[in-house]
């Protein structure tokens, strides 16, 4: 089962000819897909894999809470702009903050979250409505 996360984040990524290197903003969408072993009939009474809502409280906790309105950018970002407004709000990654490695700091965040039983299986994070990044099991 999925659940679909909305958020807004801004970026820069050190190292990049182009605009992207400068500091820019998505509204990037995150889809978290979950599963379980597969029941022999159906999944007993309340009939569920994982309540959404459970689902919902800990990508909140674990991913949203933490990109949302934050600036994310590397060390080596930081360290050719030591001069940044402010550090509040600021999540600084050892690698770049592009889709493919946020995809992979948030398969980082949800892994160790989710309840015995239930495996993390695929994230897909959309930094546009036309580009994305996908991670399968
Ligand atoms: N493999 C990756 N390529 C790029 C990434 C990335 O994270 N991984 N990121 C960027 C920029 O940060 C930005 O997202 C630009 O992306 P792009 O899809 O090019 O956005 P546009 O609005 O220009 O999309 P169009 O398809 O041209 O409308 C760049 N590359
Ligand atoms: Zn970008």
């Amino acid at each position: 089962m999925t659940k679909i996360f909305r958020f807004e984040t801004a970026h820069a990524l050190h190292g990049y000819h182009g605009a992207c290197r400068h500091v820019h903003g998505h509204s990037y969408q995150l889809h978290v897909t979950v599963r379980a072993e597969e029941p022999d009939s159906y999944f007993p009474a309340p009939g569920m894999l994982i309540d959404f809502k459970e689902l919902k409280r800990m990508v909140n906790e674990a991913v949203v809470s933490r990109l949302d309105h934050t600036l994310v950018v590397s060390s080596a970002y930081l360290q050719a702009n030591p001069d940044l407004p402010s550090e509040e709000n600021v999540l600084v990654m050892t690698a770049e903050p592009s889709a493919e490695n946020l995809l992979l700091f948030i398969r980082d965040a949800l892994r160790h979250q989710l309840p015995a039983g239930i495996t993390l299986a695929a994230l897909k994070l959309f930094e546009t409505a036309d580009s994305y990044a996908e991670w399968v099991l």
